[in-house]
C-alpha cells in the first residue's frame, strides 16, 4: 500500500479562497471589513517568517492586516497596554500574540488579556473550556486545519479510534478535544507513555505532535490508518545544509500507512489559513452576522 498524499498546501488555498469571497461579500453587504492584528514580540527568525506570511495572506483575502513588532525587552505592561487597545478597537476582530514570548513575559497571562471574542488562537482560558465542553469556541488554528484534513480525507470520524502524540495546550489537548467532538475514541500519549509504539499500531487516525523529528516509524503503523504529522523540524542534510521533516519518519510510514500528510506543505499551510477562518468567524459573531459554513469546528 502506498499512502494518499493530503495536499494541505492545495486545501489550504481553497479555503482562502472561500474566504476570500465571503469578506468581499461581507464588505458589499455589510461595510464590515474584517481586521487582524499580529503581535511579534523580539526577532525570532521563524516567527518573523511565519508573521511576514500572515499579514500577506490576511491581505491577500481582503482583510486589514495590522502588525505590531515590539522589541525583545519589551516589558509586560507595555504589552498588556497594547493588547487592552486592541480589545478596544473596533476595526480589529483578531488578536494574536506570536509564540513563543521571550522568557520574562508570562504567556499565559498575555493571552488571557486578550479579548475572547477577539481570541483568534483560540489560546485563552475561555475559548479553552468552550471547546472542552463541546459548545461555541474559537478553536487553535493547527488543530482546527489538522480536523479540516480528517474530515475531508475520512468523511465521518465516527467511532475511529485515534491517539494524539503531544499534550502541548496548542495542539495536542485541543486536537483530542476536536476528535472526541468527532466521536472519535482518543489516547492522548505523551513522554510518559508505556508501549507508545502499541497504542499507535491500533490507531485509525494519528496525529504526531510531539516536536521530535521523525519518530513515529512506519513499523508502528496500522495498515491504512490516516496519519497527521503537525512537527516542523529542521534537520542537518549529510551532504550540507538543512531540510525540514515532521515528527513522523514519512519514508518508513507512507508505504503503510492509507494517507498521511508531507512536511512541508501538510499541516503547516493550514494552520495560516484557520486563523483567516477565525478571523472572519471572529468578525461575524462581533457584528451579530451568521458565520458562513465551514469555517468553525
Ligand atoms: N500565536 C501562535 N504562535 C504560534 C502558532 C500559532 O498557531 N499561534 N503556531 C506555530 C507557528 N506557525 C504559526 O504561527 C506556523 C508554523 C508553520 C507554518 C507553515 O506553513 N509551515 C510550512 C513550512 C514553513 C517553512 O518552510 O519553514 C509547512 O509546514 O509547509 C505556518 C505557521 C508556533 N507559534
Amino acid at each position: 500500500m502506498t499512502a494518499q498524499i493530503i495536499d494541505g498546501k492545495a486545501r489550504a488555498a481553497a479555503l482562502r479562497a472561500d474566504i476570500a469571497t465571503h469578506v468581499a461579500r461581507l464588505s458589499q453587504d455589510h461595510g464590515v471589513t474584517p481586521g487582524l492584528a499580529v503581535v511579534l514580540v523580539g526577532e525570532d527568525p521563524a516567527s518573523q517568517v511565519y508573521v511576514r506570511s500572515k499579514g500577506r495572506q490576511t491581505v491577500e483575502a481582503g482583510m486589514e492586516s495590522f502588525e505590531h513588532k515590539l522589541p525583545a525587552d519589551t516589558s509586560e505592561d507595555a504589552l498588556l497596554a497594547l493588547i487592552d487597545d486592541l480589545n478596544k478597537d473596533p476595526q480589529v476582530h483578531g488578536i494574536l500574540v506570536q509564540l513563543p514570548l521571550p522568557d520574562h513575559l508570562d504567556s499565559d497571562l498575555v493571552i488571557n488579556a486578550i479579548d475572547p471574542a477577539k481570541d483568534v488562537d483560540g489560546f485563552h482560558i475561555s475559548n479553552v473550556g468552550l471547546l472542552g465542553t463541546g459548545q461555541d469556541a474559537m478553536v487553535p488554528c493547527t488543530p482546527l486545519g489538522c480536523l479540516m484534513l480528517l474530515r475531508e480525507t475520512l468523511g465521518d470520524l465516527s467511532g475511529m479510534d485515534a491517539v494524539v502524540i503531544g499534550r502541548s495546550n496548542i495542539v495536542g489537548k485541543p486536537m483530542a478535544h476536536l476528535l472526541l467532538g468527532d466521536s472519535c475514541t482518543v489516547t492522548i500519549a505523551h513522554s510518559r507513555t508505556r508501549d507508545l509504539p502499541a497504542r499507535v499500531a491500533a490507531a485509525d487516525i494519528v496525529v504526531a505532535a510531539v516536536g521530535r523529528p521523525q519518530m513515529v516509524k512506519g513499523d508502528w503503523i496500522k495498515p491504512g490508518a490516516t496519519v497527521i504529522d503537525v512537527g516542523i523540524n529542521r534537520i542537518d542534510k549529510p551532504e550540507g545544509g538543512t531540510r525540514l521533516v515532521g515528527d513522523v519518519d514519512f519514508d518508513s510510514v507512507a508505504p503503510v500507512a492509507g494517507a498521511i500528510t508531507p512536511v512541508p506543505g501538510g499541516v503547516g499551510p493550514m494552520t495560516i489559513a484557520c486563523l483567516l477562518a477565525n478571523t472572519l468567524t471572529a468578525c461575524c459573531r462581533i457584528h451579530g452576522l451568521p458565520v458562513p459554513e465551514g469555517l468553525t469546528a
